[in-house]
């Protein structure tokens, strides 16, 4: 059986403590017999191979290196892993102790997924800190859940190895054309048989000549032929710093019709600076005072105290080696604070604990000047969903436990006493989001419990009854490159849309900011009337404070001019049509003004809107706010729904949802690979989709050229081998080996054109025949490769055919670089030519080419006719190809869309038939539907063109 096996030194418990029975039990003084069993287990040193499901391995004996199997975390310590890997997102990650209830699930396969996640150290991520809460152990454990090929590193390589068969056209015509050259080669074999009957042709001989027949038709080559392209992205996407898991996306991503970007972290940057803070001031309470930019400039009374003390603890910040580890956001706002993580003594020093009977978790944040110092008790992790955390700590400055809550505004604002939150707080919200900048806000509450008390608090008591304490704002600066990327993504005809987990007016703004909505264009965003509220996503605080009228009605949306102040829109004379979204402003056009989305809106519309209201949303609309991870996946397949080619691009875990569920999902992370996108780029910068969408262009015309290329080469010698067959000889083994390996080989870039080659394969055979001195060949029935004209005459023109074919389909651009920057098809060209010519007038019976290729000689004049005929039909070939091709496909394109139409009704119509009618109405959504998509793409389209021409 094969394995997926990572070599490295692993301690493991002695297999008599195997801990099955520690995971089967749940209640807490049994799980504390089991730890302390294995606590007490004797240690050996294993190779990691050898490890299996169930096994107890010390975590501390792997510091440093990354994790070989799949474990979750049973003794309690503070372990730290990176997971750039797994979610792309490189930012360290703490891990808790496993509830023995949770392991018995897993065993089960019951589990709740969140609940695992805290616990698990997944194979393939980096182990950066391991060390034990309790001072007495020395070994920080962990169970082996998966190894090998059933680990989450296993499966990256599955993924790798197996990769997902993607539907592709390209791939299906390809196999309808080797279909139609099978029934070729058959018809050819019936042609053949009768003809070698006729002439006596022996058994053994009409064998071995179909078996040709049939491996000339279906080149053996052809998958080889087309795989090279991917071969070649790779290298290139390799050297951009580019990696991918799933080579068959690279063709996928030529075909990228919406490119969807997260926006932080992917088109600002991951780091956020502080601006500062703004707190009630002076009287308190009523109104939010003057930006505090910097920690000195805040008061030393007990709220700002209390406001600076939040900030230390509410984050996920480890200090490894003197290094703060964590989200970017956090990050900087506790070197905003001045105060230090650190490790606490036990027991924990200054800092009023209540102990019970267990030591408190070994993390506390003091400040610089050693005054002050609070030591966490008890995290709820950010939550994506909820876009909030919280903490529980006991603070040496008050005797008292406090609950800090730290999240979105609006996320927040419903959680607090309405007596606590300032007048204006929408208003300065508004007037900096606006402006693009983050804004998060705290709250708090004050408790009184022990330890083990805290331990038992549910989140939603942590979170509720809080009161309003500030807001934090950071500065959420444009990537240098995310603005020309995005507008070279536009020139080329691909609409950039954003997705992100922030706040709608922040997302405007810095979508302004990269040209994703037009400086100046007016942006509606639409909201849903109070009755449909409860079914929101988020709480909409900020949004239900615009004012405008509320209707009850379910898809009835109220529009509202982002740029105008809060409270000024007179509702139903600003804003958008419901219906046919057209402004009401009659100066305005529908393609002048932008569109943005709310996750609330979003989930309402998808269960309540028509399936073209949802369509043209979608397609108008660049900005997506508020989305949790979810919703940026749901976004996704609603595209891909609409027939689009999508691409997303994000870094974080919020985004890992929307990155797998797109066609092409790429992940800006350190990690080479990511489990959770085909596509990885370290570039840190939207750059990287150009340049994976120029390769997938690239990619997927070198396939088609290959393609046509072995399609030409198969039946241009079908044909040669059919005439020949007709006069009951064929070619020479060495004529066969000089296609089969110079011009497949060396060529295989190269594209061809079936109708020319024909015409030129069949005129110099036809005149051949007409001729004076031409002498049919002596039929030997039991050896068919004959010295004769007729394999002279057509294996001639054959050889240069090719050569020519392979020079016009390799021009270059627009995907491909132009053929003389190809050095080595220009070498390869003109060898070949070189080659062929000498071919064509080496005719001098018995030289060693003549011998070689078992020629006759010819008259110098009818070989001057053959080289006649292939320039002539390159001529053709180069005029058909770059003056003819594009107008008529234009000419087609008309009746083409029609027909697609036809298709789809009638497909329709058979739908409905089988669900017994009723299909009339929905063909004609169905119909109406991709009427007002196209409809809107146009219109978007012809907006872009005009802005482009005004800026140029
Ligand atoms: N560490 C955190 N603690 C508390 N609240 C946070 C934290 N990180 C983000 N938030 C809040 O939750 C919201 C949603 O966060 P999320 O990570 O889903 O998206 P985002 O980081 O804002 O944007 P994007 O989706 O573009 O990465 C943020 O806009 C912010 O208000």
């Amino acid at each position: 059986m094969s394995r997926y096996e990572v070599p490295l030194d692993v301690v493991r418990a002695a297999p008599k403590v195997h801990a099955a029975t520690f995971a089967s039990t749940t209640d807490e003084k049994t799980s504390d017999e089991s730890t302390a069993a294995v606590a007490e287990a004797t240690w050996q040193t294993i190779s990691s191979g050898e490890l299996v499901p169930g096994d107890i391995v010390s975590a501390s004996s792997l510091l440093g290196k990354t994790l070989p199997a799949d474990m979750a975390l049973i003794s309690s310590a503070t372990v730290v892993t990176n997971e750039a890997m797994l979610t792309g997102e490189s930012t360290p990650s703490s891990k808790t102790a496993i509830k023995p209830a949770t392991l018995s699930q897993v065993m089960e396969g019951t589990q709740n997924e969140q609940e695992l996640e805290k616990s698990m150290l997944w194979g393939g991520k980096l182990l950066l800190r391991a060390v034990p809460e309790d001072a007495q152990d020395a070994e920080v454990r962990a169970i082996v859940l998966s190894t090998g090929w059933s680990s989450t590193k296993g499966s990256l390589v599955k993924m790798m190895l197996f990769t997902k068969p993607i539907e592709s056209k390209f791939y299906s015509d390809a196999f309808k054309f080797i279909l139609i050259l099978t029934i070729m080669a058959c018809i050819g074999f019936i042609g053949s048989v009768i003809n070698f009957v006729k002439k006596g042709v022996s058994g053994g001989e009409i064998a071995l000549r179909l078996i040709d027949l049939f491996t000339i038709c279906i080149p053996p080559a052809l998958p080889a032929a087309l795989s090279i392209a991917h071969t070649f992205a790779l290298n290139r996407l390799k050297r951009q710093n580019i990696h991918c898991i799933a080579p068959q996306r690279i063709s996928v991503a030529g075909k990228v019709f919406i490119a969807v970007f997260d926006k932080t972290g992917t088109l600002t940057e991951g780091g956020l600076d502080v601006r500062g803070v703004r707190l009630p001031s002076g009287e308190r309470v009523n109104r939010l005072g003057e930006l505090a930019e910097k920690v000195s400039d805040v008061q030393e009374d007990e709220h700002d105290v209390k406001m600076v003390e939040a900030m230390a603890v509410t984050h996920d910040v480890t200090v490894i080696d003197g290094e703060a580890l964590g989200d970017p956001l956090e990050t900087s706002m506790l070197a905003w604070t001045g105060w230090l993580m650190e490790e606490s003594p036990r027991p924990l020093e200054g800092v009023h604990v209540e102990v019970g009977d267990k030591q408190p978790k070994a993390t506390c944040a003091r400040s610089a000047d050693g005054t002050s110092s609070a030591a966490l008790l008890r995290e709820f992790e950010f939550s994506p969903a909820l876009r909030r955390m919280s903490v529980v700590t006991q603070g040496s400055s008050v005797e008292k436990a406090r609950n800090y809550v730290k999240g979105a505004s609006e996320a927040l604002a419903p959680l607090c006493d309405p007596a606590t939150i300032p007048e204006g707080y929408h208003n300065v919200l508004h007037d900096a989001t606006v402006k693009g900048i983050r804004v998060l806000a705290f709250a708090y509450k004050k408790v009184s419990l022990s330890y083990n008390g805290s331990q038992r608090l549910s989140r939603d008591s942590v979170e509720s009854q809080l009161n309003f304490l500030h807001l934090l704002f950071f500065e959420n600066k444009l990537k240098e490159m995310s603005g020309p990327a995005i507008e070279e993504l536009q020139q080329a005809s691909i609409p950039c849309k954003m997705c992100t987990g922030d706040a709608v007016d922040t997302a405007i703004a810095i979508a302004r900011q990269c040209n994703l909505i037009a400086t100046g264009q007016p942006v509606f965003v639409p909201r849903l009337p109070e009755a449909n509220s409860q079914e929101r996503t988020s709480t909409a605080g900020q949004a239900s404070s615009r004012g405008g009228t509320f209707v009850n009605q379910p898809t009835e949306l109220i529009w509202s001019d982002i740029d105008l102040p809060l409270g000024s829109e007179a509702g139903s004379e600003t804003g958008l049509d419901p219906y046919s979204l057209t402004p009401k402003d009659p100066s305005l056009s529908l393609s002048q003004v932008g569109l943005a989305l709310t996750g609330d809106v979003f989930t309402h519309l998808l269960t309540h809107a028509s399936q073209e209201t949802l369509s043209r949303l979608l397609v108008r609309a660049a900005v997506f706010a508020r989305f949790n991870p979810e919703l940026k996946a749901e976004l996704i397949e609603q595209l891909q729904k609409l027939g689009h080619t999508v691409a997303f691009t994000g870094d974080g875990a919020n985004d890992t949802g929307a990155l797998k569920a797109a066609d092409v999902g790429l992940s800006l992370s350190e990690a080479e690979a990511s489990v959770a996108a085909p596509f990885t780029s370290g570039n840190d910068t939207i750059g990287s989709l150009t340049a994976l969408i120029k390769e997938g262009r690239n990619a997927l015309a070198t396939q088609v050229a290959m393609f046509l290329f072995m399609a030409v080469y198969a039946i241009s010698e079908y044909y040669s081998v059919i005439f020949l067959h007709g006069q009951a000889t064929s070619f020479d083994n060495a004529s066969y080996l000089y296609i089969d390996i110079f011009e497949v080989f060396f060529m295989l870039s190269f594209f061809g054109s079936v109708t020319f080659l024909i015409v030129a394969q069949t005129v110099p055979y036809i005149v051949l025949h007409e001729q004076s001195w031409y002498q049919a060949p002596d039929v030997d029935p039991d050896d068919l490769v004959l010295d004769d004209q007729d394999s002279t005459v057509v294996a001639k023109t054959n050889f240069f055919t090719l050569v020519w074919a392979g020079l016009v389909w390799n021009i270059g651009p627009p995907h491909r670089e132009p053929v003389y920057r190809n050095y080595l098809l220009v070498l390869a060209l003109v060898g070949l030519f070189t080659v062929s010519l000498a071919i064509l007038f080496s005719n001098t019976d018995g030289n060693g080419m003549q011998k070689l290729y078992g020629f006759f000689e010819i008259l110098y004049s009818f070989l001057g006719l053959i080289f006649g005929v292939v320039l002539i039909q390159t001529v053709y070939i180069f005029v058909w190809e770059l003056v003819l091709i594009e107008p008529i496909a234009k000419a087609m394109d008309g009746p083409m869309l029609k027909w697609r139409r036809f298709k789809l009704k009638r497909r329709n119509a058979k739908i409905s038939s089988r669900n017994g009618g009723g299909g009339g109405e929905e063909t004609l959504e169905v119909e109406k539907k991709y009427r007002s998509v196209e409809r809107a793409l146009k219109l978007e389209d012809a907006q872009r063109k005009k802005m482009m021409q005004e800026k140029h």
